[in-house]
């Protein structure tokens, strides 16, 4: 396995200094649901034309700002604004890598499964990407209580290509086998309509976000806020509540968040998609000192400590194609 740069951006402009640490994020689902379109999106604001078939797994480093611009440097809170890297790790879901992709699953602060809306079996598999991810994989900053598979980090799941994807309540093809049986065995009067062939359906499905990569629709908002929280969960968290996303999803009001501001934050303020929500449950927290052995960090961390915040996920708010503001984007490449 080697690394190599494709590419670099000439300067990065970071507020004061160099990054105060990294979160290290799985992008993972099954082989063309869009994960690659999906990470290029996210770190470059654009969606990509003809991805190519990611070979073992490719890193994105992305970095976004936590804190308060408005804090001074002496502040003791130490809550003045800092940026941090954000690795989006992108693993192939191709089966040619099943045996050997978890060589990638080490010191994991959070999660992203990706589904197809056009493909049922892709939302089903999602539960074996979990159960991989947590039997194999090593986690930084591991949450009290584990997920899906027995994942012990924070995760999102992203439905995407719903451009193309079957409407909630419709009954349409996408393709797949066994839609095209259920669609067939329904016609022949055998099942009732609302009745299921067995699929397994039991990952979360609740609280998912939606997104079309390849017109650049996705819920930016609720992205940079699942970093932020992971960043909180890595550096600040001795004392704070931490979220588990795949608890109950609580359907509250929208609050806005007292901690984290930034022109993004101002940006999609009004862009909230309201009542369709999925709220972070809030746990116990783990201090940062008992995480296994962290990636490692460029740059030393300086204990910080800030107000918590709770984070509120909307569920489906397609944004327009905008250029992630803070996102200073490079590009590896690993082979395998
Ligand atoms: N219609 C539609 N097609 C999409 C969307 N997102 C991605 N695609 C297409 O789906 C195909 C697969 O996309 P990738 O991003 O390479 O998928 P992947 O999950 O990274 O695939 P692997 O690298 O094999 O794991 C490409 O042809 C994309 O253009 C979307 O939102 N809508």
């Amino acid at each position: 396995m080697f690394w190599r740069e494709k590419a670099r951006e000439s300067s990065v402009e970071l507020n004061g200094g160099p990054p105060s640490g990294q979160v290290r994020v799985l992008v993972v689902g099954d082989s063309g649901v869009g994960k690659t379109s999906l990470v290029h999106l996210i770190v470059k604001g654009s969606s990509v034309n003809r991805p190519s078939q990611t070979i073992g797994c490719s890193v994105d480093v992305t970095h976004i700002t936590y804190g308060s611009p408005s804090s001074s440097s002496n502040n003791v809170e130490g809550d003045k604004e800092r940026d941090f890297f954000v690795e989006l790790w992108d693993i192939s879901g191709h089966e040619r890598y099943k045996d050997c992709r978890s060589l990638f699953y080490s010191q994991i602060n959070g999660v992203i499964f990706v589904h197809d809306l056009s493909q049922r079996r892709t939302k089903t598999s999602l539960q074996g990407w979990a159960a991989e991810i947590a039997a194999t994989g090593t986690f930084s900053a591991p949450l009290a209580s584990a997920g899906p598979g027995g994942l012990p980090v924070p995760f999102i799941v992203i439905g995407n290509k719903v451009d193309i994807g079957v409407k909630e309540g419709m009954r349409g093809s996408s393709g797949n086998l066994v839609d095209v049986a259920r669609q067939w065995v329904e016609k022949q009067g055998l099942l009732p309509s609302s009745e299921e062939l067995p699929l397994t359906e039991s990952f979360p499905g609740n609280g998912g976000l939606v997104a079309a990569a390849k017109e650049s629709r996705f819920d930016k908002e609720a992205i940079i806020k699942f970093f932020r929280m992971l960043i909180r969960r890595r550096y600040f968290s001795d004392s704070l509540p931490v979220t588990s996303p795949w608890s109950s999803p609580l359907h509250q009001p929208i609050t806005q968040s007292d901690e984290i501001t930034s022109e993004e934050d101002h940006l999609y303020q009004n862009s909230r998609s309201v009542g369709d929500l999925h709220k972070y449950n809030v746990l116990p927290p783990l201090p940062a000192q008992r995480n296994l052995t962290p990636p490692p960090t460029l740059y030393p961390q300086q204990p910080m400590s800030t107000p918590d915040t709770k984070y509120n996920i909307p569920r489906f708010a397609l944004m327009g194609s905008q250029e992630i503001s803070s996102v200073r984007s490079k590009r590896y490449d690993i082979n395998v």
